[in-house]
């Protein structure tokens, strides 16, 4: 399928929650987190078939609608694409989420989901994991996918790591052999890069987003601490 003449049309909207809107809206919020500092890390929005993008290597706080690429979901054709632009290295990354089920993917580069990663040794295996019990905000973590709710006090939250690549891209492999042996997980961690989580709805992986983060940054501190 060509890009449509009209194309512009799929990222202008006055309303503040249109996909193309809400991207830019975000990375400027996940910016002052640290977690899209110099030019890392992203977010992608599934909106029916369309798939909104943002470019590769630009500042993500200071992104306009109209840098947004567009894509049809089902045959993975761009129905917008800006000329000097290219999109996202972490493109097929986030299909793979959207693969998943899931309306929203977002990356980041904070510097707590990297440490976590370097405090969980290496398992050339898909085993290596984060895990964490009996922290309230594991609340704000789906049980899993099919499953209703959230996971419990009781629960442990684990979320798997996979090892970084030179090329962002080369990581998608990893990615879904790890979607695949943690079918619950709605995040996966790259070891000395960051993280991936998706959601099933925009609001349900910014709000993932933030309770892993929190716990990441929990987990850092505990082992400072010397606290098991
Ligand atoms: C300094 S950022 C290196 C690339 C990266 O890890 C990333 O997440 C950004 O990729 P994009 O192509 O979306 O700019
Ligand atoms: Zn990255």
């Amino acid at each position: 399928m060509a890009v449509r003449e009209d194309a512009d049309q799929l990222v202008r909207s006055t309303d503040s929650q249109h996909p193309a809107n809400l991207i830019c809206e975000l990375c400027r919020k996940f910016y002052t987190l640290g977690w899209v500092t110099g030019t890392g890390g992203g977010t992608s929005i599934r909106h029916n078939d369309h798939i909104f993008i943002a470019p590769s290597g630009v500042q993500k706080e200071l992104m306009q609608p109209t840098d947004m690429f567009v894509m049809d979901y089902n045959n993975r054709q761009y129905l917008r694409k800006p000329t000097t632009l290219k999109p996202s290295a972490c493109t097929p990354l986030f299909l793979a989420a959207f693969d998943r089920g899931a309306g929203c993917c977002i990356h980041t580069h904070s510097q707590w989901a990297v440490l976590v990663t370097l405090l969980v040794e290496r398992d050339f295996g898909t085993k290596a994991c984060f895990e964490i019990e009996r922290i309230e905000q594991i609340k704000g973590i789906p049980k899993g996918r099919g499953k209703a709710g959230n996971l419990g006090y009781h629960d442990s939250l684990r979320i798997p790591i996979i090892e970084n690549t030179a090329h962002e891209e080369d990581l998608t492999e990893s990615l879904e052999k790890a979607m695949e042996a943690h079918p619950d997980t709605y995040a996966v961690l790259v070891r000395r890069h960051g993280i991936y989580v998706w959601g099933d709805s925009v609001q349900k992986a910014k709000t993932q987003c933030e309770s892993l983060d929190y716990i990441f940054q929990l987990a850092v501190e505990m082992k400072r601490l010397g606290l098991p």
